[in-house]
């Protein structure tokens, strides 16, 4: 996408890179804290089981405690965070926080999601959690107005995958729809766990036209992603990277897609991968050898997202340094996949077609134009 016979540069800046407008699919709101609101957090509320109260240290703890090669062992994490997100307070605050920090990020909209039934033990209700998340997005957004961010958020109700509240959860999603509910995910331990069990609300979903993705393909293969797809016809799959073990690579280079990445690929089902966290649960051993570059090249509808972006010390403009860095991206490649993911967005068409015409498009040819220019005086 370089002009040819140009002195355009490649590759962009960090600095472009955090500037450039960003879209994100996948970013879990009890992955997302900032350690110092977990330790204040956790003071108000008298939660003494987190491993240190210093904001630094605790960073670093998450950081390394997630980074066990297993998804069962990252998830363990995710007990401090729901621990001090209990309460209504708690959880206007953290909105409001993720919010803010994803703006101040470059995010332009994003579908944020959390479990519901993960923040009851206080004797909130879900429909009480759902209005507390929705309060603190809102806040979050006029606070990052008031900085001159612009930034949209909806958020997605997950159930969890080895429960048994997935009809609930999908209910509650139905319920708050059109008031910052934008759709509906199950999320969890995989290996053990098909998506099926969930089938009905799945189908009660389908039957009152809404929207869900689902965790497939992170922590087990084909099967997932056929199940996510082709039984609980899936908008989206949550990573999906084993879409992979459907392509055989030739020696010759010669690329040969099986049914279901092909499937996956012609229909363009989006896939929302989350690099960094691949990492750490053993699903990619390095950002050069992650199927994203291929998956990409391959013209998958690839898009680019955090997931938990305490878990892994990440954001979005650290995950496109990442890729940047690995596949030599350049600003063109980084508007791929920004309107891929505003295309697969659960938002109305007019609202996804608005947000690429008037807030990616002219954000790119900005920075895209940078260079004729010299540095801004
Ligand atoms: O990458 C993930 N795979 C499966 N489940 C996940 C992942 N990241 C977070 N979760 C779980 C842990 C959270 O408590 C829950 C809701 O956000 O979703
Ligand atoms: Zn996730």
């Amino acid at each position: 996408m370089t002009l040819a016979g140009t002195t355009a540069p490649r590759v962009p800046t960090a600095e472009q890179i955090a500037r450039a407008p960003k879209v994100l699919l996948h970013d879990h709101l009890d992955g997302g804290l900032r350690p110092e609101t977990i330790v204040e957090l956790a003071a108000d509320c008298g939660y003494e089981g987190l491993p240190t109260t210093d904001p630094v240290e605790l960073g670093v703890w998450f950081r390394e405690a997630a980074d066990s090669g297993s998804l069962e062992r990252y998830l363990e994490t995710f007990a401090h965070t729901c621990a001090v997100m209990q309460t209504r307070e708690a959880l206007v605050r953290v909105a409001a926080d993720c919010a803010e920090d994803l703006a101040a990020d470059g995010v332009v909209y994003a579908e944020v999601r959390y479990a519901p039934e993960q923040h009851l033990e206080a004797g909130l209700t879900l429909d009480e959690v759902v209005e507390a998340v929705n309060e603190g997005f809102r806040l979050g957004e006029a606070n990052a107005r008031a900085r001159g961010h612009r930034i949209r958020v909806g958020t997605l109700l997950t159930a969890m995958r080895h429960a048994a509240r997935s009809q609930e959860i999908a209910e509650l999603a139905n319920r708050h729809r059109d008031r910052g509910v934008v759709g509906f995910d199950i999320a969890g331990a995989e290996a053990g766990h098909p998506p099926t069990r969930h089938q009905a609300a799945f189908d009660y979903l389908k039957g009152e036209n809404n929207h869900f993705t689902i965790h497939a393909g992170e922590a087990f293969g084909l099967p997932s992603i056929w199940e996510a797809v082709q039984c609980c016809g899936a908008d989206r799959l949550g990573h999906g990277v084993r879409i992979v073990d459907d392509i055989t690579v030739g020696e010759d280079g010669r690329v040969e897609l099986g049914r279901l990445a092909a499937y996956v690929r012609d229909k363009r089902v989006p896939l929302e991968m989350c690099p960094t966290s691949n990492l750490q649960t053993g699903a990619a051993a390095s950002y050069a050898e992650h199927p994203i570059g291929l998956l990409a090249g391959l013209k998958f509808r690839v898009t680019v997202n955090t997931d938990n972006r305490l878990m892994s010390g990440t954001s979005m403009s650290r995950e496109f340094g990442h890729l940047v860095d690995a596949f030599g991206y350049t600003l063109g490649d980084m508007e791929w996949f920004t309107v891929n993911a505003m295309k697969s967005a659960f938002l109305p068409f007019d609202e996804r077609l608005a947000m690429i015409n008037d807030v990616i498009k002219p954000g790119y040819a900005e920075l895209k134009a940078e260079w004729l220019f010299g540095p801004r005086g």
